[in-house]
């Protein structure tokens, strides 16, 4: 089974109690239990992490490339100014590998310093604003592609 990466940034464990009325009422261990059933529907085994730290997930994009796995990031508050994580991400793109960006809310429609993605550019597509569908949505992307290959 193909695997994917769902890697999740800053802040991202407090799910549930972070912001509800913004993020929803879905933990980050309820959305990973979901990710991995629509990954299993869908013919993908999805290994979700998270962490605040950005060498951390600098780390797990080396490794996406290495195992040969897409990527579904959610890359928080790092989206907004980390250019390491661009451009590890731009090793799993440039590498063949499908890296789609998804966020729970939609930053365009939210305070001006999110309306910058340094991620988007890198991406092989961004899906924001459906809450915890973005991440079902993400993992639809996937699977088309790696099934069409
Ligand atoms: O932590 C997050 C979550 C987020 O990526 C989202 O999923 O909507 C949006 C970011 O602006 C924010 O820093």
């Amino acid at each position: 089974m193909t695997t994917v990466l769902i890697a999740n940034g800053p802040n991202l464990s407090r799910l549930g109690t972070r912001e509800p009325e913004k993020y929803g009422t879905t933990t980050l261990d309820e959305l990973a239990a979901l990710c991995m059933q629509w990954g299993s529907e869908l013919g993908l085994e999805a290994v979700v992490r998270q962490s605040d730290d950005e060498a951390t997930m600098v780390g797990w994009m080396h490794e996406a490339v290495d195992a040969g796995w897409s990527v579904v990031l959610n890359p928080a508050a790092f989206t907004h100014y980390s250019y390491a994580l661009r451009d590890a991400c731009a090793l799993v793109s440039s590498a063949g590998l499908a890296l789609v960006e998804v966020h729970l809310t939609n930053p365009h429609a939210r305070e001006e310093f999110r309306q910058t993605s340094v991620i988007s550019g890198v991406a092989t597509g961004t899906i924001a604003g459906f809450g915890t569908d973005s991440y079902r949505l993400g993992l639809e992307a996937v699977a088309a592609r790696v099934h069409e290959r």
